[in-house]
């Protein structure tokens, strides 16, 4: 049975989709207007881990994670660099996607905020219709807070002193209600609106993105804890006051946050360890591992030690699938089981349900991967040892149950995939363009196949009447 902590009641709940057999996600992303760094790679492989293991449990699961493409930052740090806004978040975001891609997190819908005023608008007219926000002279627009009675409630801020707002606008009713539209200030993005030229706020993207992707109920709402206050009591506030049903989110579900020094990684606080830099020392799939085999929920430190261990745990596990690969396309049936391969398959036995329980216990993955590493201690002092068929095809099923959820061994357990053309003689028609193309004096473009080849790591070798190439091995 599946247990998950829900911030809102602050306890474990048995963990019930509102329809069977499918789970609606929606994790905020990042603000872009600078790199992603080892932080937000904590939050994004958390809620990996957990779509996988979701998926690996028989859920259908959807899983929408925004951008947000327009926002105070971004226009700052585009005025601080005398860029366009616009290239400032396509810059970020196209490094967000490749550093995802490198983390091996696949997230189904990637909304980002500016594909979307349209629906904002809207969502904020309806708002206003139903007395829940109101327009002030500016032309900015807030919710009323003091029309939402559960409020404080996600955050267990229940007093009103602590519900201070990021908005310090003297036209606002209460000093706690929050900016829905923001009215257009002089050389800033603006979009036209009911309530006159302005952008919207950061809270109303992700109830509308969200309910647009998801529906207006929905399971699970993810991002980092430091998003608990205010973004998420905002959302919540404007969502349930729209659409009216409770709970609008069956489990609201926090990352623990990374710190560095003692202080949470963040751009703010300017300690960011990029992705792209980190990526240069660390395997990207180490630095997964490493994020994949915590709890979701527990406070990280950022270290160069946690890292090393992490490359000597991909190195041993990978290196047990690799063993287990092998093993695997070479063992042949018997007719009859020793008593130590009997044994094998029930510690395997044991294993895979440990690695269930601690999963289905709060998505414990940390108590989890000690299954997979125990595991991997067997297959290296007893399966590999004494490789039989039915435990070796029973630790490949298992290494690839647990990589469903890991994600670090795709390329160990698989056939690299068919070449579809053939490389060699691919090589040699471009080799033998070039020399056409030497014959005709065209040093140009015969020095530019050179060059792209190079580039590929074929190198090529001029001799009197003819070319020959190798290939050398590319940049590791
Ligand atoms: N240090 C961190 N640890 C865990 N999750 C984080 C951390 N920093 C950000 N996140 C999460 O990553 C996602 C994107 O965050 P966001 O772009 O707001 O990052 P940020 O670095 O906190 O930015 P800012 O400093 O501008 O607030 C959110 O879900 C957020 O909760
Ligand atoms: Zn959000």
């Amino acid at each position: 049975m599946l247990q998950v902590y829900n911030t809102l009641t602050r306890s474990i709940e048995v963990f019930e989709p509102v329809t069977p057999g499918r789970v609606l996600m929606y994790v905020c992303g990042p603000t872009v207007y600078d790199f992603s760094h080892v932080g937000h790679a904590r939050t994004y492989v958390a809620f990996d881990v957990i779509k996988r293991y979701l998926r690996l449990r028989g859920y259908d699961v959807v899983h929408v994670q925004n951008i947000t493409d327009i926002d105070d930052k971004i226009i700052n740090r585009a005025r601080e660099e005398g860029r366009d806004w616009r290239e400032i978040a396509d810059e970020y975001t196209r490094d967000y996607v490749d550093s995802l891609r490198k983390l091996r997190v696949f997230v189904d819908v990637h909304p980002r905020v500016t594909e979307h005023i349209g629906e904002i608008i809207d969502f904020i007219q309806k708002l206003i219709d139903k007395g829940h926000a109101y327009v002030a002279p500016s032309g900015s627009v807030y919710f009323d807070v003091g029309t939402y009675e559960d409020y404080g409630r996600l955050s267990g801020r229940l007093d009103k002193r602590m519900w201070s707002q990021e908005e310090f606008a003297t036209e606002k009713k209460n000093p706690y209600d929050f900016a829905l539209w923001k009215a257009r200030k002089p050389g800033e993005p603006y979009w036209e609106s009911p309530w006159g030229p302005g952008r919207p706020g950061w809270h109303i993207e992700c109830s509308v993105m969200s309910s647009r992707y998801l529906g207006s109920r929905f399971d699970i709402h993810g991002g980092g804890s430091d998003l608990i206050f205010p973004h998420h009591e905002n959302e919540r506030a404007q969502s349930e006051s729209l659409f009216g049903e409770r709970p609008w989110v069956k489990y609201w579900m926090h990352t623990g946050m990374l710190q560095v020094g003692g202080e949470k990684m963040s751009k703010s606080l300017k300690n960011i360890v990029p992705l792209k830099d980190l990526f240069n020392t660390y395997d990207p799939l180490a630095v997964r591992l490493w994020l994949a085999s915590a709890h979701y929920r527990t406070v990280l430190s950022f270290s160069d030690e946690a890292l090393q261990q992490a490359q000597a745990n991909l190195q041993r596990l990978r290196g047990a699938a690799q063993l287990v690969y092998r093993l695997s396309r070479e063992a042949e049936p018997t007719g009859r089981l020793t008593d130590s391969e009997l044994m094998v398959l029930e510690e395997m036995s044991r294993i895979r349900r440990d690695f269930y329980e601690s999963m289905d216990q709060d998505f414990n993955a940390s108590a989890a991967f000690a299954s997979v590493m125990r595991l991997v201690s067997l297959i290296y002092s007893q399966i590999s040892t004494n490789p039989s068929y039915t435990t070796v095809l029973k630790a490949y099923k298992l290494l690839e149950e647990f990589n469903a959820v890991l994600g670090v061994l795709d390329d160990v357990l698989h056939e690299p995939p068919q070449q579809l053309v053939p490389v060699d003689e691919l090589i040699n028609l471009l080799v033998e363009v070039r020399s056409i193309l030497r014959g005709q004096r065209n040093w140009e473009l015969s020095d530019y196949i050179r060059a792209k080849l190079g580039e590929l790591g074929v190198v090529l070798m001029d001799e009197k009447d003819k070319t020959r190439w190798v290939l050398r091995p590319l940049r590791s």
